[in-house]
């Protein structure tokens, strides 16, 4: 039993006449029926009696309806105050994102964000996602989104929103990666492949590890913060890059990169939510993260 099948009876009782309630309630009479049926089922009761004419009330469905009524009116009243308990919520938010996040997956939590909370006021923070835990444990920021880290800090919770690869990338041309040293990577063939790094965070820790693997000390030719600014360093020609998938796919400049297939592939992101633990009892933050749950 349901809010749902409740409305559908009470509606049915009011009616007395199925295709009039299927009509009323946007349901197929078939479901209509099912649900009655369900509802008598579980109550080991017939609630309506049907010949081909005419839907009456037995006396147990008279009894029932008294009972869903005062149901519905409970239901209704507890969902008037919760509502209002939203409305009534406000202040300020703050989080701190990638461009990238802005645009994609974010863009739709905040839209619905903000009709159920109006009153909060989102200050929306943008640069490199590599920043996001040490800008929440600083308290520069309420909430941040970034890529959860091999160990999280202590203090620190991470709640996950989306997966994307890192992948690596480089121009349409110049030419920077042939046949052979994409199969082959060593030291020897890449020792003049141009790169272009993050500054710091995981995609860094993990392209590292990789380079390391394959004993290639990088000819690093800029390091720079944002994902954002390595695909457009890379789709200028100055080297080759690794950034998340959603980044490319959120890119204005993916017409002029090219992927490479790099095998093994470096271990994905997982992208998500972070805040200090001890804040999540304050009443808007707990807000923003009990709903992405
Ligand atoms: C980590 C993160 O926030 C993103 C969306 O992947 C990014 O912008 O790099």
């Amino acid at each position: 039993m349901d809010s749902h099948s409740l409305r559908l009876f009470l509606s049915l009782a009011d009616n007395l006449h199925f295709g009039r309630t299927s009509r009323e309630q946007h349901v197929s009479p078939s479901a209509l029926s099912r649900s009655i049926k369900q509802l008598e089922d579980e109550l080991g009761a017939a609630l309506f009696v049907r010949d081909n004419r005419s839907v009456r009330l037995t006396r147990e469905g008279q009894q029932f309806r008294e009972y869903a009524s005062e149901v519905m009116n409970g239901w209704q009243a507890i969902r008037q105050t919760f509502m209002q308990d939203q409305l009534n919520l406000h202040g300020e938010l703050s989080l701190y994102c990638s461009v990238t996040a802005s645009y994609s997956f974010l863009y739709d939590i905040l839209s619905s964000f903000r009709q159920d909370y109006p009153r909060i006021e989102m200050k929306l923070h943008t640069g490199d996602p590599a920043k996001a835990v040490e800008r929440v444990q600083q308290g520069l920021e309420d909430l941040a989104i970034g890529a959860l880290p091999d160990s999280l800090p202590a203090g620190v919770e991470f709640q996950s929103i989306t997966r994307s690869e890192l992948r690596f990338i480089g121009p349409l041309a110049p030419q920077l990666l042939n046949e052979e040293q994409l199969k082959h990577p060593t030291a020897e063939s890449w020792k003049d492949v141009p790169m272009i790094l993050s500054e710091e965070g995981l995609a860094r820790t993990r392209t590292d590890r990789w380079l390391k693997s394959h004993n290639i000390k990088p000819r690093i030719y800029a390091q720079v913060s944002g994902n954002e600014a390595i695909v457009s360093m890379v789709s200028l020609g100055f080297g080759i890059g690794v950034v998340p998938q959603i980044v490319l796919d959120n890119s204005p400049l993916t017409a002029r990169i090219r992927l490479y297939d790099i095998q093994p592939p470096l271990t994905a992101y997982d992208i998500g939510l972070f805040a200090l633990e001890k804040r999540l009892k304050d009443p808007l933050i707990a807000a923003f993260w009990n709903r992405q749950r």
